[in-house]
């Protein structure tokens, strides 16, 4: 029983990131991707329209569904004003544990929350469980198939408010017909295509940004 190559990218960020530093975890997963065995984590280029959207928004609550490895949490994090809370869901226990390291390494633990289940049942916990009254910032990078869905259980549990912004990676690959479908042509979002390519590749990718019009 060999290691699990987000265990291998963990150990890739202890030997060759600084304590502290969250750019030099950035740049030690997006070295090892690169270079050794690629990761679905955003990346390089498209991390950095996160990044440009994130300090636009400046969000005092932020969501991330779908953790991974946490490097878009890092991402997301280091970015974040004082006293504001990024909540990540993640329901795989494997990775959540390499994540809540990743994160740890980055010196970011106090900015984030993350919580192991499944976004459909923790959605609508989210008042309950931590007070939020909506999210003014939320990157979705889960399950394709489930992100429309789950903007849906966003709206209905009221976690959105006027001027919300949905951030969805891989609109293009692998994909998300039916929910590119549904915010292109809902009168309550404005959506904008940020033209990008597949994180390490040359395949195009993109990002959608959505703000709810409430
Ligand atoms: C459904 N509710 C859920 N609640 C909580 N966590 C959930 C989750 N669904 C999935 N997850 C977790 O999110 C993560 C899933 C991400 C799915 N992402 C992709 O499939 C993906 C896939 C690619 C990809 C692109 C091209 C290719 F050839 C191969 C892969 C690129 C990406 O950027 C991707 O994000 C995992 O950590 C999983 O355990
Ligand atoms: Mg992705």
């Amino acid at each position: 029983t060999g290691s699990t190559r987000p265990q291998r990218l963990l150990r890739a960020v202890q030997k060759n990131a600084t304590q502290g530093d969250p750019q030099s975890v950035i740049n030690a997963i997006d070295h090892f991707c690169r270079h050794k065995e690629w990761a679905m984590n955003v990346g390089d280029e498209k991390g950095s329209i996160l990044d440009s959207v994130v300090s636009e928004v400046n969000p005092s609550t932020a969501l991330e569904l779908g953790t991974y490895c946490g490097y878009s949490t890092v991402r997301i994090a280091r970015l974040l004003p004082p006293g504001s809370q990024l909540i990540t869901l993640e329901f795989n226990p494997a990775y959540a544990a390499v994540a809540k390291q990743v994160i740890g390494w980055a010196g970011l633990q106090d900015k984030v929350q993350l919580v192991e289940g499944p976004s459909g049942d923790l959605i609508p916990q989210m008042k309950d469980l931590f007070g939020v009254q909506s999210f003014d910032f939320v990157f979705l990078d889960h399950w394709k198939d489930r992100y429309l869905p789950d903007a849906k259980l966003l709206e209905e549990c009221s976690l959105l408010r006027k001027g919300s912004v949905l951030l969805a990676d891989n609109v293009i690959c692998p994909g998300t017909p039916e929910y590119l479908e549904y915010i292109r042509n809902s009168p309550r979002y404005e959506s904008r295509y940020f033209k990008s390519h597949l994180e390490y590749t040359k395949v195009e990718d993109g990002l959608e940004k959505s703000v709810f019009l409430g």
